[in-house]
Formats: C-alpha cells, sequence, structure tokens
C-alpha cells in the first residue's frame, strides 16, 4: 500500500472512534444498531464498500436503513455488483473491521486483506459506490461518515442518490454494471411500462369482470409510500390510495408496516373497522417487504393476514407451474424458511412443487433461487421475488421471436409474453414491495380474483412469534435450517418436550440478526395453543439464557 493510502487511512479512521462494549455483527441484512452508536460502523463499511468496488471492478452500493426496526435505530449494507447482498465471504472481514479498537488495529486488517485478497489498492484503479438512505432522521450524517469513509480510498467515487428504498438501489447497481441507466425514473418506467404490459395480455373473459381495482396501501410511514405517490401516477387500470405515507407527522414503523401488521395481525394505524371490505396491502420501512390483508366485518382490530408465503403460493397456481414444466421444461425452485406457515408448505407439496428451506434472511434465499431457471422464493413476511437465469430468459426470448414469427397472438405466444414481461416488473436484485405490488394486482386482475378468494386458496396453521431478551443471544447457535438448537445444551431437547404436547405443534428458536432479542416461532392447530406453546417455550429461553438465570 501506498504511503499516501495508509496515511489518509490512518488520518479518516482517527476521527471516529468505536462505540465501547459493544460487539457489532453483519447480521442477516448488515449492521444495526441505535442510530447514535453507528457513526464509525458507517465510515468503516463506506471504506469496505471501496475495497469491494475495487476487487470487482464494478460498482457496488451502500444502503443506509434498519427496514422494519424502530426510528431510531439505523443501519448499513453493501449491496453486490451484481445487486445481490454483500457475499457472505467478506462479511467475517466486515465484522472484524466493525470491532477494531484503534486506528493502527484498523488499518492493519486491511493491509492484512488487501494483500491476501489482491485488491488493487493503488490509486490507479478506481472504485465507484452508489449511496442511497431511507427516511430515517438520523441517514443524513450516516450517510456523510460513509461519504468521508470513501473519500480515505485514492480514487473512489461516491454517488449519492439520496432517499431511496433499498430494493431501488440493488435495482440501480445491477442496471449500472449492466450498463443500463440507474435512475429512478428509469426504475419507474421499467416497472410500470411492464405492468402495462401485463395488463393488455389480460384475457377478455376477465377483463370485463366486475373486480375493483383500488388498493389501499400502508407506506409505513417511510420511504415505500413516498415512492409509491409518485409510481401511481404512471399507471392506468390500478387506482392506489396510499396511507402513512410520511407526511402526516406519523412515526415510521410505529404501529404501522408490513412487520407490525404481520406479527401483530391487527390493522396498522390510519385503517379502522370502516375499511371492511378493501384490499389493503403494507410495506415496511424501507419498501422491500409487502404483505396484504383485510378487515373481516364485526372485527375490533384484527385482520385476515395475508402474508409473503401465500403471496408465494398464489402466484404459483397448479396451472401455470404445469405449463411450464410441459412447454418450457424450466427448473422450479421454490425457495422457504422456517417461518413459513407449515399450512403454505403443504399447498406448495400438494402443487407437486420441491420445497427447499434455507436459514433466514434473503441473503440465502436469493442465492438458493439463483441456481434455478426460475426461483421462487419469499419469506413468510413479506419479503421474495422471483428469479430468471439469464439463460433461461434468452431461450425465452427467443421463442417468443419464433411463435411470434409463426402464431403472432396465439396463447403460446401470450404465455411467453407474460414471462418476459414478469421479469422485467419483478426485481431481479432482491425482494421488492412496490414492484411485487404491481405483479399481485395484475395477477389478481387476470384470475379476476377477489382478496377473500385468495385468502381462502388455504387456511394458515395458527401461528405466534415472541422475542425474548437475554444476555448473550450468540449463545445459541442452530442447525437444519435454524430448526433445531445446538446450543446451549439440553435447551432442543426441553423444546421438544413442550412441543409434543401440542397437536401439529412446531416451535424453534433462534438469535435474530436485527434486534437483540432471541426469536420464537409456535405453530399448532388452535391459537390459544400456538400463544401456550411459544410462551412456554419463551420460559425455556430464559430459564437457560435470559437475565434471572444469570443472576444465579
Ligand atoms: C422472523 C423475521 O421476520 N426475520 C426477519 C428479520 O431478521 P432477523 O434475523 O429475524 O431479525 O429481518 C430480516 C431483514 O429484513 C429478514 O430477512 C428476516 O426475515
Ligand atoms: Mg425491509
Amino acid at each position: 500500500m501506498k504511503e499516501e493510502q495508509r496515511l489518509l487511512l490512518l488520518h479518516s479512521s482517527s476521527l471516529f472512534s468505536p462505540p465501547q462494549g459493544v460487539k457489532l455483527s453483519y447480521g442477516t441484512a448488515g449492521f444495526r444498531a441505535d442510530a447514535s452508536i453507528l457513526k464509525t460502523t458507517v465510515h468503516r463499511v463506506g471504506i469496505l464498500a471501496a475495497l469491494r468496488s475495487l476487487k470487482t471492478q464494478s460498482a457496488v452500493g451502500l444502503m443506509i436503513t434498519a427496514s422494519h426496526n424502530k426510528v431510531t435505530d439505523n443501519g448499513v449494507k453493501i449491496v453486490d455488483p451484481s445487486g445481490g447482498m454483500l457475499t457472505q465471504e467478506w462479511e467475517p472481514f466486515a465484522d472484524q473491521l466493525a470491532n477494531a479498537q484503534t486506528p493502527e488495529a484498523f488499518l492493519s486488517l486491511i493491509t492484512e486483506f488487501v494483500e491476501k485478497e489482491k485488491i488493487p489498492l493503488d490509486g490507479v484503479q478506481s472504485a465507484e459506490i452508489l449511496l442511497g438512505r431511507d427516511t430515517r432522521p438520523s441517514g443524513e450524517s450516516l450517510l456523510e461518515a460513509a461519504k468521508q469513509g470513501i473519500s480515505s480510498i485514492l480514487g473512489a467515487i461516491a454517488l449519492d442518490l439520496g432517499i431511496l428504498t433499498t430494493p431501488q438501489l440493488h435495482w440501480m447497481v445491477r442496471a449500472r454494471n449492466k450498463g443500463m441507466k440507474a435512475t429512478e425514473p428509469a426504475y419507474f418506467e421499467q416497472i410500470s411500462n411492464s405492468f402495462r404490459c401485463l395488463v393488455d395480455l389480460i384475457p377478455n373473459e376477465t377483463k370485463s369482470s366486475k373486480m375493483d381495482n383500488t388498493v389501499v396501501v400502508d407506506g409505513a410511514d417511510g420511504v415505500g409510500g413516498e415512492k409509491l405517490e409518485v409510481l401511481k401516477t404512471m399507471l392506468t387500470s390500478l387506482v392506489i390510495e396510499v396511507r402513512n405515507t410520511g407526511k402526516g407527522g406519523g412515526i415510521l414503523n410505529d404501529g404501522v408496516g408490513a412487520d407490525y401488521v404481520q406479527k401483530e395481525k391487527v390493522v396498522p394505524r390510519g385503517f379502522c373497522s370502516n375499511d371492511v371490505g378493501l384490499r389493503c396491502a403494507s410495506l415496511d420501512g424501507d419498501a422491500d417487504r409487502l404483505v396484504y390483508f383485510s378487515v373481516p366485518t364485526n372485527s375490533s382490530r384484527k385482520i385476515d393476514l395475508i402474508d409473503g408465503d401465500k403471496i408465494l403460493s398464489f402466484i404459483l397456481t397448479k396451472k401455470g407451474t404445469e405449463n411450464l414444466n410441459n412447454n418450457s421444461h424450466a427448473r422450479l425452485g421454490v425457495i422457504q424458511t422456517a417461518y413459513a406457515n407449515g399450512a403454505s408448505t403443504d399447498y406448495l407439496k400438494q402443487l407437486g412443487l420441491e420445497v427447499i428451506f434455507t436459514p433466514t434472511g434473503v441473503k440465502h434465499l436469493h442465492e438458493k433461487a439463483a441456481q434455478f431457471d426460475i426461483g421462487i422464493y419469499f419469506e413468510a413476511n413479506g419479503h421474495g421475488t422471483i428469479l430468471f437465469s439469464e439463460s433461461w430468459l434468452s431461450w425465452l426470448e427467443a421463442r417468443n421471436n419464433e411463435l411470434g414469427f409463426a402464431s403472432e397472438g396465439s396463447e403460446q405466444q401470450k404465455a411467453a409474453l407474460r414471462l418476459l414481461s414478469v421479469s422485467k416488473l419483478i426485481n431481479q436484485a432482491v425482494g421488492d414491495a412496490l414492484s411485487c405490488l404491481l405483479l399481485v394486482e395484475v395477477v389478481l386482475q387476470h384470475k379476476g380474483w377477489s382478496i377473500h378468494k385468495w385468502n381462502e386458496l388455504y387456511q394458515d396453521l395458527p401461528s405466534r412469534q415472541l422475542k425474548v431478551k437475554v444476555v448473550d443471544r450468540t449463545a445459541v447457535a442452530t442447525t437444519n435450517a435454524e430448526t433445531v438448537a445446538i446450543s446451549p445444551p439440553g435447551i432442543q431437547e426441553a423444546i421438544d418436550a413442550e412441543t409434543a404436547k401440542y397437536p401439529r405443534g412446531r416451535c424453534f428458536i433462534r438469535p435474530s440478526g436485527t434486534e437483540d432479542v432471541i426469536r420464537v416461532y409456535a405453530e399448532a392447530s388452535t391459537q390459544e395453543a400456538a400463544d401456550s406453546l411459544a410462551g412456554s417455550v419463551a420460559k425455556i429461553v430464559d430459564r437457560f439464557l435470559g437475565f434471572s438465570s444469570s443472576q444465579r
């Protein structure tokens, strides 16, 4: 490393000191913590992003968001050149960098890594980092820290793209590296155009059905609501009413948003019993999750929830998957996590599909989905997308041209055109609530289905999720796609013994990667049973790891 570069890094990192007594970890989706302690971490991630860009000789992204977490939290993550999450191979290095205690220790970690990875840190090659942030008030100053980090790498350029949804930034990084326009207007144009194509391809029989084409969306008082207000003006044949746009003084994710709606199963702020019969949807704080809901008659605050599992199950109909199999021999992959409702997995298996399970977090699901011609993944919380492999898309393009030549307007050609449009509508870089919303809406219009018909696709098994605060959540280690706890010793046996008491009981625990808690998930044949199983297992967690046990 050049002396000039060494001094620059030393000087820059001496301006930021790491928080004391905190061990930071890259986690499920980057570093997250109370925003007040994150400046140094973000500065260091700026440097890391520049190194990643130099290593890959491509543009990378840096997003400042804490998604569904409370407004006072924030976070930072890197978007790899493909538009996906930072390669998991670099996560241990990210952890080391974030936890280095002195500028000298920080510099020596970088020197060693740059040598090992053969990163051209010579000031000749340039790095390019696209920056985005959500609407959190702490975002602006954290972004400045990221810029300072980036500017301490010679020849690195930061492009500040302002306030964006997380999926928009992922989309733009991917577009940039493919030589396409990487701007917000280009993003809106692509998704609204492909939506229009799909609407044009709706069969006449259902086009004339009396389906309500209005959807009411809870924007979580975050960036998604703001962006949806722009997108909705570019659409025909769909009316979007946005509530909780962030403009009315509501607090981000506070009693609103996809995480709240999915976990609490009650109406978000801004919705009430007058909304009976409406098709409603909810985005999370950075608009990468989408769930739907409706307000049943005579409800106090309870909702009928349509989660990510039901979005996935509804997109994959029997007829559609058979057609794919027979006409294109596409290898179809369906990916879920242990949080998927058991009834959804049963439903998908009944369609003859093989379901693959990965650990929680899009980085795992996405990686698996990318191994198929068409890989579809959703987390129960509404984060998911459909990936199309480049080679299968080329085949489809050729097939479409061939069909157009032989029999323009045939059903087969329409099917090919539909899939091509879906591949442009649905974000190929990461799960995206805005593009998913448009896909769901056009599929509903295509089928002529109401939200109630959709909800009846199968009946969810009652479930309950709880969080338990413990002394050290890293004491829990899991295996088998997080369904079995291998430490602390004896805890899994205790969970199994409890679960065995409940018909259709299923329960697992894992440390959250975004919050300082252990998550408990329980499913059973009745809501009371699911609540009781989750409660008993939460007590087991507390007994093995809780504050009370630490005092003993
Ligand atoms: C149970 C749950 O919903 N977990 C979420 C949550 O991760 P945790 O590691 O469970 O905190 O946030 C992740 C990022 O948004 C998301 O990918 C994941 O599904
Ligand atoms: Mg999110």
